[in-house]
């Protein structure tokens, strides 16, 4: 690589879910190949995405809510899910109907999930419930509102303990937002895409066949070890292997079909509607 070229700045999500999109950039035999292309951290999705956007990172997983026209979509890979995705919770006190909830603690790693939240309430339901940013504690969420949202990790975390969560704030309805937006709209649920600042591709002297072929190589050969990936993970979080398996391979897809497409599309246009974000008139594609 040439003296004034750098590597792509990459900024990863520490999630299980992102785990298999990463296979290659993690493990033998490709990591120390890549390494030379590629120099990577990890953060929360929200922090993902400023730092693309900041010019700190040239390329991130960023949820699909952070997107702007300066930003180009890398084709291939995406965190999604087809129906039911586990990781996106909305808990809500039973004491309250869904269309009761006044008031939403949402998680602060959270973009795309909590302009889903407030779509679903404000455009499919027609309230306007306040959020609260709140760190992910669904204790301390639930004792200051009617409900909380929860991404990632803590959320799979909170099903695990859904007992003692409502032992202290009482009984909940437990609502998997990817399901609620499936069942609306027929299409997938889309949290996140591989976005990247077109001019920094120049600047480390990769292509964009170059980067897509890595991104969506990685991406098959971490499917492929769903088992490893199973084994690596059970240690790390307090959660059934079985639990982690199907989570991997029923619950979240990473293909950025046609339909994830639209449904991005969808989100945008629903999401600038009720004032949630700001208007992204067309997708770009690297
Ligand atoms: C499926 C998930 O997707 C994540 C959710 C995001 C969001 O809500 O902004 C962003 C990136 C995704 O990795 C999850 O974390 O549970």
């Amino acid at each position: 690589m040439p003296k004034s070229s750098h590597p792509v700045r990459v900024a990863a999500i520490n999630f299980l879910n992102p785990a298999p999109l990463m296979w290659d950039f993690e493990h033998p035999p490709l990591a120390a190949k890549l390494a030379e292309r590629y120099s990577l951290h990890y953060t929360k999705p929200a922090l993902c995405a400023d730092e693309l956007l900041s010019g700190r990172a040239d390329l991130g997983l960023i949820p699909i809510a952070s997107l702007t026209p300066d930003l180009a979509i890398v084709p291939g890979c995406t965190i999604a899910s087809l129906d039911r995705v586990r990781s996106i919770q909305l808990i809500v006190k039973q004491t309250c109907s869904l269309e009761a909830v006044r008031t939403i603690a949402a998680d602060t790693a959270s973009r795309s999930s909590l302009a889903y939240t407030e779509i679903l309430f404000r455009k499919f339901l027609g309230t306007n419930p306040a959020f609260l940013q709140h760190p992910a504690d669904p204790i301390a969420m639930l004792q200051q509102t009617d409900a909380a949202l929860l991404i990632g990790d803590p959320a799979l975390l909170a099903l695990e303990s859904r007992n003692q969560i409502e032992q202290v704030v009482g009984p909940c309805l437990w609502i998997d937002l990817a399901h609620e937006w499936h069942i609306r709209t027929g299409l997938p649920w889309v949290a996140a895409v591989w976005a990247v600042r077109p001019e920094a591709l120049s600047v480390s002297h990769i292509t964009a066949a170059q980067l897509t072929e890595d991104l969506t190589a990685s991406r098959d050969h971490g499917l492929v070890h769903t088992d490893d990936l199973v084994q690596q993970w059970a240690p790390r979080l307090p959660i059934p292997a079985e639990t982690i398996r199907h989570y991997l391979t029923q619950n979240i897809h990473y293909t950025l079909t046609p339909d994830c497409i639209r449904s991005l599309e969808i989100f945008r246009r629903y999401a600038t509607e009720i004032d949630a974000l700001p208007p992204l008139p067309a997708l770009r594609f690297l």
